[in-house]
C-alpha cells in the first residue's frame, strides 16, 4: 500500500554509515528490530482475520446496531493505515492511505464491518508481500556491501597476523588463501593463481595472477596462495566505487520517480472525484466505496524506485557503474553513441612498428629524442615509444621540463635541446615543416613526428590493435537502432582503417579535445540523446557535454571523474548490455504506468456502474499492485550464490 521507497534509502544510509565507521561490524540489532516488528504485523493480521470470522458468524453482538468486534477489528487492523493517512494530511500529500481510510470509515459507518475487515486484511497482507519484495532489493545491495572480507591476514615486520579489514593500511602485504576473497586493490607480490573478477569487471573467465599483476578487491582467489601489496583500501577500491554508485543512485531521485509519485497522487484524486460523482448519481454507498477502493497506485509509487535500484545493481554486477537514476533513465533513451578510438575500440596499448628518420639522421637518434620527451607521459603512444626505446637498449634521459598539449603531443627541454613529439598540428604550431613523403609512409599508423631545435628528425609509426569484441559491440549498437560515430584525435588514415574494420559509417579524425567537445555538444543541441565513451584526458570535455558520458575503466582519472558512468572492464559489449538494461527498465516502468492507469480507469468505471462490490474492488487493487511491483522486481539482480554465509537464507523472509 504505502510507498516503501524511503525504507530502501534508510537501509542504504545505514549500510553506508556502517561501512565508513566500522566496516566490519555486522548490525544484528537492526534485524532483530525488524523481526519483532514483523511479529506485531503478523499478530495484527491474525486478529483482523479472527474478527472477520466473528463478525461473519455474529459470534458476539451485544448491541443491535454496532458490532463491537467489528469496530475493534477495524481500529486495530486499520491503525497503520489511519496513522499514515494522518501523517500524509499533515504533509499535504494525496496518498492511497487517505482514500483507503475514507473507504474503511464509510464501510464501517454503513454497518458493513465484514467488508471493512476483509479490505483491511487485504491491505495488511499486501503490505507484507510488498515489504518482502522491497527487502529483496535491499538485500541485493547489502549483498554487495557484505561481499568484501571483514578481516585479512597481513605480514607485518616478519610476523603474520589476522587483522580487521578496517585496520589495513596502504602498502600492507596481505596473504590471500585459495578460496579467499581479495580485500583491497593492489598488486601481486608473489604467488601464482587464477582470480575470479566477475564481481568487478563482469568478466566470467578467471584471470591469471602472477607477481606484478593488478588485483581488485572483491575478486575471489581460485587456486594458489597469493601475497599482495595493498594500494587502495575500502571506499577507494574499484569495488568501493561500485557500492558508492549504487548508494548515490538511491540518494538522487530520478525524474521518473517524481513522475511516479505525481501520477499516484492524481490517481487518488481521480478515484475520489469519481466516488463523489457516483454518490451523487446513484446514492449507493457500496458502489461509492468500491470506486474509492479499486484504484491502486503503489505499483508505480513503490515499483519505480525498486526498478531503478534493481537495474543499477544489475549493471554494477556487470562492471558498469551508473552514477545515478537520472543517467540510467537517460541511457534508456540514448539514440546516438559517440566513441573515441584509443582504449575504447582499440586496446590502447599501441606498439612501435617502424622508425623513419629523415636523411642524415640515425633511427636511434629519433627514438632517443622521442623517448626522452615521453618518459613521464601517460599517453599510450608515449608509453609505447618509451617501451620500444628501452627494448632497443637505449638509455633515456630525464627532460628538464616537459609540457603536454592534449590532442597534439609533447614539447620538452633537455639541456639546450628543445624536443617536440606529436602530430602534424604540433609541428605546424612550432613552424616545423613535415614533408608529405614522410607522412605517406605512415600507413594506418598514428602520426608521431619528432623534432629537435626546430629540425625534423623523423617519424615513428605506432599502431594499436582493434579489440576483438568491438566488432560485435558495434554490430549490437546498430541492431539496437543507434547511430554510432567515431571521433578521434588520431589521423585520417588510422580513423578510416578502424572505422572500416568495425563497420562504423561515420567518423572524424584529427580532432582536438575541444573539437570533440564541440561535436558532442552540437549533437546534443540538435536534440539527440548522446552517450559518449572515452578514456583519455582528451575525452574529458566531451564526456561532460554528452547526455551520458561513459569512461572506460582503464582510462585516466580525469575521464572517470567527468563521466556519468564508468565501465570497469574496457569491454564495449558491457556498455551494450547496460543500454539494454536501461531500456528494459524504462519499458517496465512505463508499462507499469500504463497498466496502472488502465486497470484503475476500468475498475473505477465498473465500480461506479455498481458492477464491483467492495471486496472485489479491494482484490483488484491489491492484486494489480502486486503484479506491477513484481514486474519491477524482475530487474533485481539474481541472488548471489557466492555470498558469504553471514546472512542465512531465512533472513530474507524475516524482514
Ligand atoms: N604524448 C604524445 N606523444 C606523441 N604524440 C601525441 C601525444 N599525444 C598526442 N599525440 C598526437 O596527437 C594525436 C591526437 O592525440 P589524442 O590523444 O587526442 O588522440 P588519440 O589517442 O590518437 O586517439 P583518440 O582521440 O581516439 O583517443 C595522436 O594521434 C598523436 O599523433
Ligand atoms: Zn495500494
Amino acid at each position: 500500500m504505502s510507498s516503501h521507497e524511503p525504507k530502501i534509502g534508510n537501509a542504504l544510509a545505514d549500510a553506508a554509515q556502517k561501512r565508513t565507521t566500522a566496516p566490519d561490524v555486522h548490525d544484528h540489532d537492526h534485524d532483530e528490530h525488524e523481526h519483532t516488528f514483523d511479529r506485531w504485523e503478523a499478530a495484527r493480521i491474525v486478529f483482523v482475520g479472527l474478527a472477520a470470522i466473528a463478525v461473519w458468524f455474529r459470534l458476539w453482538e451485544p448491541f443491535a446496531t454496532v458490532s463491537v468486534i467489528g469496530v475493534a477489528g477495524v481500529l486495530v487492523g486499520g491503525w497503520p493505515i489511519f496513522r499514515e493517512a494522518a501523517e500524509n494530511i499533515f504533509a499535504q500529500r494525496m496518498t492511497m492511505e487517505l482514500s483507503m481510510s475514507i473507504a474503511l470509515i464509510a464501510a464501517a459507518a454503513i454497518g458493513e464491518f465484514f467488508t471493512a475487515l476483509i479490505i483491511t486484511l487485504f491491505v495488511l497482507i499486501a503490505e507484507v508481500l510488498e515489504g518482502m519484495t522491497v527487502t529483496r532489493g535491499r538485500t541485493a545491495i547489502r549483498d554487495l556491501l557484505d561481499f568484501l572480507p571483514r578481516s585479512a591476514t597481513v605480514r607485518r615486520g616478519g610476523s603474520i597476523a589476522e587483522v580487521d579489514a578496517s585496520e589495513l593500511v596502504v602498502d600492507d602485504a596481505i596473504l590471500v588463501n585459495p578460496g579467499g576473497r581479495v580485500p583491497v586493490d593492489g598488486v601481486v607480490l608473489s604467488g601464482h593463481s587464477f582470480l575470479d573478477q566477475s564481481r568487478i569487471t563482469g568478466e566470467s573467465m578467471p584471470v591469471e595472477a602472477t607477481a606484478g599483476a593488478p588485483v581488485y578487491a572483491g575478486s575471489i582467489n581460485q587456486s594458489g596462495a597469493l601475497e599482495i601489496r595493498a594500494e587502495r583500501l575500502g571506499r577507494d577500491t574499484s569495488y568501493g566505487k561500485i557500492i558508492e554508485a549504487v548508494e548515490q543512485s538511491e540518494r538522487s531521485r530520478a525524474p521518473v520517480q517524481r513522475l511516479a509519485d505525481q501520477l499516484a497522487g492524481y490517481l487518488v484524486y481521480f478515484a475520489l472525484a469519481a466516488a463523489v460523482v457516483t454518490w451523487l448519481m446513484t446514492r449507493d454507498m457500496r458502489s461509492t466505496i468500491s470506486v474509492i477502493i479499486v484504484a491502486g497506485a503503489c505499483g508505480i509509487a513503490a515499483g519505480t524506485p525498486l526498478a531503478i535500484l534493481g537495474a543499477i545493481g544489475r549493471a554494477a554486477r556487470l562492471g558498469a557503474i551508473i552514477k545515478g537514476g537520472l543517467y540510467l533513465e537517460t541511457l534508456g533513451r540514448v539514440d546516438t553513441v559517440v566513441v573515441d578510438k584509443t582504449g575504447t575500440l582499440t586496446f590502447g596499448r599501441p606498439e612501435v612498428q617502424h622508425v623513419f628518420p629523415v636523411e642524415g639522421i640515425k633511427p636511434e637518434e629519433v627514438l632517443e629524442a622521442a623517448a626522452t620527451a615521453e618518459i613521464r607521459s601517460e599517453h599510450p603512444l608515449g608509453q609505447a615509444i618509451v617501451t620500444y626505446a628501452k627494448a632497443q637498449g637505449l638509455t633515456i634521459a630525464e627532460p628538464d621540463h616537459f609540457d603536454y598539449t592534449p590532442g597534439r603531443g609533447i614539447a620538452a627541454t633537455l639541456a639546450n635541446a628543445m624536443l617536440l613529439v606529436g602530430n602534424r598540428a604540433l609541428m605546424t604550431d612550432h613552424h616545423v615543416d613535415v614533408p608529405a613523403s614522410l607522412t605517406e609512409r605512415l600507413v594506418a599508423a598514428s602520426e608521431v613526428y619528432v623534432a629537435r631545435n626546430g629540425q625534423l628528425l623523423g617519424a615513428i609509426a605506432v599502431a594499436d590493435t582493434v579489440r576483438p569484441e568491438a566488432r560485435a559491440a558495434v554490430d549490437a549498437l546498430a541492431a539496437l537502432g543507434l547511430r554510432t560515430i567515431l571521433l578521434t584525435g588520431d589521423s585520417q588514415p588510422v580513423a578510416k582503417n578502424v572505422a572500416d574494420h568495425l563497420g562504423i559509417a561515420e567518423y572524424e579524425a584529427d580532432l582536438l579535445p575541444e573539437d570533440k567537445h564541440r561535436k558532442v555538444a552540437a549533437l546534443v543541441a540538435a536534440g539527440r540523446i548522446v552517450s559518449m565513451l572515452g578514456d583519455g584526458i582528451n575525452d574529458a570535455p566531451a564526456l561532460t557535454a554528452a547526455s551520458v558520458g561513459v569512461a572506460m575503466g582503464s582510462g585516466t582519472d580525469v575521464a572517470r571523474e567527468s563521466a556519468d558512468m564508468v565501465l570497469l572492464g574496457n569491454d564495449l559489449s558491457r556498455f551494450v548490455d547496460t543500454l539494454v538494461i536501461a531500456r528494459r527498465t524504462r519499458n517496465i516502468i512505463w508499462f507499469n504506468f500504463g497498466g496502472t492507469i488502465v486497470v484503475d480507469v476500468i475498475g473505477v468505471v465498473l465500480a461506479s456502474l455498481g458492477l464491483l462490490n467492495p471486496l472485489a474492488a479491494a482484490f483488484i487493487h491489491v492484486a494489480s499492485e502486486m503484479a506491477f511491483i513484481l514486474n519491477s522486481a524482475r530487474l533485481l539482480p539474481p541472488i548471489d550464490r557466492q555470498r558469504p554465509a553471514t546472512h542465512p537464507p531465512v533472513a530474507l523472509l524475516e524482514h
